[in-house]
């Protein structure tokens, strides 16, 4: 059945401490992130989305990045194994929090590691990054998982950046946007539009044209316009000193069953 709600997870206070791999460390303000947050979730409430908070997990410092924690398809709630171990303490609180709402819950398993990160749905496509966080039997137990759901999986190396969805996501009508300078083989996407900033790859779907962007995309943003599409955006400047995007702060779920 077709819902609006997406889960949202408060930054917790040691958000300063959170992981960083391919970016070097800047000073983190975690006043000035907490503020960007709530502008964040406002723009999805703004939007129709009804947000809803897992509870926080602060201790750990990268639990504002939920979406790693689980990917949804359908009505199933697949519960990641983080590939980093500092992290899998942050999938309690989201198992519960989608049990819940009533979603089927199912589990990826050691020796499989994912981030939801990695996991880039365009309708029944479901593209998998194998890279930093996401190993082959990650990948392998998607596939078990979602494939006689209807979706197909197709694994997309990824070297040069934390996650594929650092890198790619998509347009509402199916047009896979990506930054190439950022991508191992942009010849595994099918209709693909190139955009010239690594953070205007990273597109929310927020209904109808409207995507939201990080304000540190400004040409992207630009371009996306004058193609049609209204880009609403969130300065989330303290995330990305993370590696954070605008697509790892929430996780939609379009299709509960309840
Ligand atoms: N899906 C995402 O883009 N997640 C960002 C996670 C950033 C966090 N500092 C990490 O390294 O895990």
């Amino acid at each position: 059945m077709p819902s609006k709600k997406a889960l949202v997870r408060r930054p917790s206070p040691r958000l300063a401490e959170g992981l960083v791999t391919h970016v070097a460390r800047e000073k983190v303000d975690v006043d000035l992130a907490v503020e960007q947050w709530e502008a964040y979730v406002g723009a999805l409430r703004a939007h129709g989305w009804e947000t809803i908070e897992v509870e926080p997990a602060d201790d750990c410092p990268d639990s504002v990045f939920v979406e790693d924690t689980v990917v949804m398809y359908k009505n199933v709630a697949l519960i990641t194994r983080p590939g980093a171990e500092s992290r899998r303490a942050e999938t309690a609180g989201v198992e519960e929090t989608v049990a819940r709402l009533g979603c089927s819950v199912n589990w990826i398993w050691e020796p499989g590691t994912l981030d939801g990160g990695d996991v880039l749905k365009v309708g029944d496509t479901i593209y998998v990054g194998r890279g930093g966080r996401t190993n082959a039997a990650g990948v392998q137990q998607v596939r078990a998982a979602f494939e006689p759901l209807g979706a197909r999986v197709v694994a997309v190396p990824v070297s040069k950046v934390l996650h594929l969805k650092s890198a790619v996501t998509a347009l509402p009508d199916g047009t896979v946007v990506g930054h190439i300078p950022k991508m191992d083989m942009p010849s595994l996407f099918g209709r693909f539009l190139p955009v010239p900033e690594e953070s205007g790859a990273h597109l929310v779907l927020l209904g109808g044209s409207k995507l939201l962007m990080a304000a540190s995309a400004p040409r992207t943003a630009e371009l996306l316009a004058g193609l049609g599409h209204e880009p609403v955006v969130v300065d989330i400047g303290e995330f990305e000193k993370l590696e954070g995007c605008v697509t790892c702060l929430s996780v939609r779920m379009r299709e509960l069953y309840s």
